[in-house]
Order: structure tokens, then sequence, then C-alpha cells
């Protein structure tokens, strides 16, 4: 290894201890905050417990109606609705997009416990839209950095980070500490983990998603009691979608994009469902049995009816429920978002980043070879290798043709995308109409821009 390359495994050995070490503080500050709560808890000049044990007499102790005083004076919520707001457990399931704004909102109503799991840490790529963490907060767990910033806006009342991917063995244990669980995460396994683990708990779910421009939220597996005795059920997740969407028809911020604002809203909507729920509102105002659409792109909200619960549904129809699957076997598809090493060509027909490189600076053969970048046209105008032209993979089956022809005038062609799986999809419809002699002059780049980023430009934009 070369002197460079030594320096660099260092460093990068030493960027991870570096996040380790921020973790262990972030778990520590968690644990000292952890124990100044139950000594609050037990100290009776300032408890927080006396904010909802004081609802006997009917009044709350002096700081809490100071502190909530905007949201008491309104009749809706009263006093009565303060005590119940700071009984409340909630659990937020995702510390992005949509956990954070949820979060604060909560926080800062005064919720008495709120549970925030998320495996993931923060990315700089985040920060538009998930507030909680800050810039200083790169590379530390999401989970800790989100309960660091609530504590900041509301140091009355528990916070509970779990730095873990929710899944089937641990949530059982995780959610039954809590009232109502806030679904703020972005992958389908997910969803159906919750949907089934809230229903078997008989708790609601409130569900949100938001992507691009859009977003929607409803409540999943409300139950209401009345005086008869009489139980009113909502639908739940798998009543309105009893089989998962094929895991291509499903998108992602990270691929499509998102406004920072649009999970914002869903985010706050899901805090005021949350909150109206726990002071009592019941099924005729809240959002169950419809769902709330929000079109950031024309501002508008629109609620369309859901279908309502399905007796026979397998989660929670008259005889489903009970037990938790495998949600990843089940929807097909990882509950991460993982870098997907797809092997659609053959070795022959792939190069490296560095192969590519020397392939574009060869004097002799320099402008002999065509690079294609298949993204699409806002991520190519964000950054592209010099030189590259682009025919976004959306667009194909409009200008394969034309491509092939142009693919001819030169001595071979490497394709180019994110990662290094569309590219390779490209390739291999140029290849099938090919003739054999020019096969090996097919070829896409393994790993993508991101292993052009890494080694060979480090300037290279990652996104
Ligand atoms: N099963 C799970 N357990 C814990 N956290 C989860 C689970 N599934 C999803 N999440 C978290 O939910 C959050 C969803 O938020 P969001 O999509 O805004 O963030 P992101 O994945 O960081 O964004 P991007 O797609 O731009 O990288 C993520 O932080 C993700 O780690
Ligand atoms: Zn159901």
């Amino acid at each position: 290894m070369d002197r460079v390359s030594v320096l660099e495994t260092e460093i990068s050995e030493l960027r991870r201890i570096l996040k380790e070490k921020e973790n262990e503080l972030q778990e520590l500050k968690s644990l000292i905050s952890d124990q100044q709560s139950s000594k609050e808890l037990n100290n009776h000049s300032q408890p927080i417990s006396d904010a909802s044990k004081s609802s006997v007499d009917g009044c709350l102790p002096k700081w809490a109606i100071e502190r909530y005083s905007r949201q008491i004076l309104l009749s809706d919520i009263g006093v009565e609705g303060q005590v119940k707001i700071c009984s409340a457990k909630v659990l937020i399931v995702g510390a992005g997009g949509l956990g954070c704004p949820a979060a604060m909102y909560l926080a800062g109503a005064g919720i008495g416990e709120i549970g925030i799991v998320d495996y993931d840490a923060v990315d700089l790529t985040n920060v538009h839209r998930q507030l909680l963490h800050h810039e200083s907060n790169e590379n530390t767990s999401k989970a800790f950095s989100a309960a660091e910033s609530l504590r900041c806006i509301n140091s009355k009342i528990k916070i509970t980070p779990y730095n873990v991917q929710l899944d089937s063995k641990n949530a059982q244990q995780i959610a039954s500490a809590y009232d109502l669980v806030l679904d703020c995460s972005d992958n389908v396994p997910t969803r159906y983990l919750l949907n089934d683990l809230c229903v078997m708990l008989k708790i609601p779910l409130i569900s949100g998603s938001a992507l691009k421009m859009e977003g929607q939220l409803t409540i999943y597996g409300y139950r209401r009691q009345d005086h008869h005795q009489e139980t009113y059920i909502g639908p739940c997740y798998r009543c309105v979608f009893p089989t998962p969407p094929p895991p291509a028809a499903v998108g992602s911020c990270s691929a499509h994009g998102v406004a920072g604002p649009v999970p914002g809203t869903v985010g706050t909507l899901q805090a005021l469902e949350a909150i109206k729920y726990v002071i009592g509102r019941t099924e005729r105002h809240l959002l169950v049995g419809r769902m709330l659409l929000f079109d950031g792109e024309d501002a508008t909200f629109r609620a369309v009816k859901l279908r309502p619960r399905r007796p026979a549904c397998v989660a929670c129809g008259d005889r489903g429920g009970g037990r938790l699957i495998d949600y990843e076997q089940f929807c097909n598809a990882p509950a991460i978002e993982k870098d997907l090493d797809l092997e659609v060509l053959p070795p022959g027909n792939r190069v490296s980043a560095n192969e590519l490189n020397v392939m574009m600076n060869n004097e002799e053969r320099r402008g002999r070879h065509l690079v294609v970048d298949v993204r699409n046209e806002q991520e190519y105008a964000m950054c592209h290798i010099q030189g590259s032209v682009n025919y976004p993979v959306e667009n194909l089956h409009r200008n394969l043709e034309e491509l092939i022809e142009k693919t001819k005038e030169f001595d071979g062609v490497v394709f180019v995308c994110r990662r290094g799986n569309d590219s390779q999809v490209v390739a291999k419809k140029v290849l099938d109409v090919t003739d054999k002699e020019r096969w090996s002059k097919v070829k896409d780049l393994v790993g993508g821009l991101h292993s052009w980023s890494k080694n060979v430009d480090p300037d290279f934009p990652v996104y």
C-alpha cells in the first residue's frame, strides 16, 4: 500500500472510532437525562406527574399552567385535556422527515413520554427536512440526536431514544410501553409490521408518508369503546392494502426527492391527530376511515374515504392477528435502504471507475468512448462526468433506437448511473440488439458515480 492509501485507511478508521464515541456520548447523555427525569418525577416541588395527578382537583401546577397556557386556553383542550396530554405515552418510529416535526410538536405540547426509534445515522442530505438534526450531528445516531434536540424543547417530559431497527423480535417489547404509535418510517415492511403490532396491542397507528411534493396521512386500527360496551373499530392498514405493492412500484426520497416542508406538513398533522386522540376525540373528528391527501404543488388538501374494516382481515379481522411475521419476506423488500448490487451483466461488460478514468484519459483513444449517463435530467444537471451525454432511463422507450445509433459512432460505450444498477439495465437493452463482434464494447460502470467519486474524483458530489 502506498503512503496515501495507508493514511486514507487510518483516517477512515479514526472516523469510525469517532462515530462510535459520539454515539456512546449520546447514550450517556440520554441515561443522565433519564435519571434526571425520574428524579423530577419524585420531586414534589416541580413534578411532571403532578401535572396529571392534579386532575383530581381540576387544576394544574403553576409551571404547567404557564407553560401550556396557549393550548389550555382552547375549549377543545382545557385543563382536562392538558392533564391527559401530560399522561400520554407516544412512540414515534422513524426520526426522519415525518418523525422530526411530529416529535417536535408532541414534545412542545407536553406529551408525558415520547419514545423515538431509528437505527440510522444523520446524513447531511437529511438536514434540509429533518429539523431535529443539525450539521454537528452528522454520522451520529438519529434517535440520540432527536432526543437531545427534543430535550431542549421540553425538559419536563420523558424522552427515550431507541437506536435500533424495529423488527418482529423487538417491536412488542418496545411498543407495549406506549398508548399509540406514529408511523414515520419510509418502507413497506415496517408499515406492515407496525400495523400488525398495533392491532395486536389494540392501540391506534397514525400513519404518514411523503414523497416529492405529495403527502398523506390517516389513522389505522382506531378502537372506541362506547357506553354500551360496543367497540367501533376503524380499518387497519391491511384492510386497505391486503397485499404489498411490487417493490419496483415503491418510491423513496433518496431516489425521487422530496420538498422539506411536505413531510413537515404531514408530520405536523400526525402530531395534531395524536393530540386529538389523546384528549379523547372520537372517529367523528379524527382521520379514521379517511385519508388526507396533501398536494404541495397545487397547495390543496383532499380527504378520501377508505374502505371500511374487513371482518376477514388477517390482522384485525374476527379471526386474525396474534403474531408478527417476517415482513421483509412478506413484502419481498428490505426494511433498510441498501445499495442493491444487481448483477445483470457478465464481468466482461463491466468497468471499474479507475478503468473508465484510464480509458477516458488515454491519449490515443481520447474521445473514442461515449459515456452515457442514464440518470434523470435533474440528477444529470446536479453533477455529471465531463463529456458524458444524458439518456434518462425513463425515456428509453422513446429514444432507444437513437441511442443505439449514436453508440455506433464510437469505439465503445460506457453506461453510468448513480449506483450502478440502472446503467446495467440500459446496457443490457443495448446489448440485446448489438452484433456479437461489438459485444465487448458495451459496458457499464461498476458502483456508478458513487464509485467514481470514491475512487477517481473526490470532488464529485455523492447524494
Ligand atoms: N424498521 C425501522 N426501525 C427504525 N427506524 C426505521 C425503520 N424503518 C425506517 N426507519 C427510519 O425512518 C426514517 C424515515 O425517514 P426519511 O425517509 O425522511 O429519512 P431517510 O431514510 O434518512 O431519507 P433518505 O431517503 O433521503 O436517505 C429514517 O430515518 C429511517 O432510518
Ligand atoms: Zn384489518
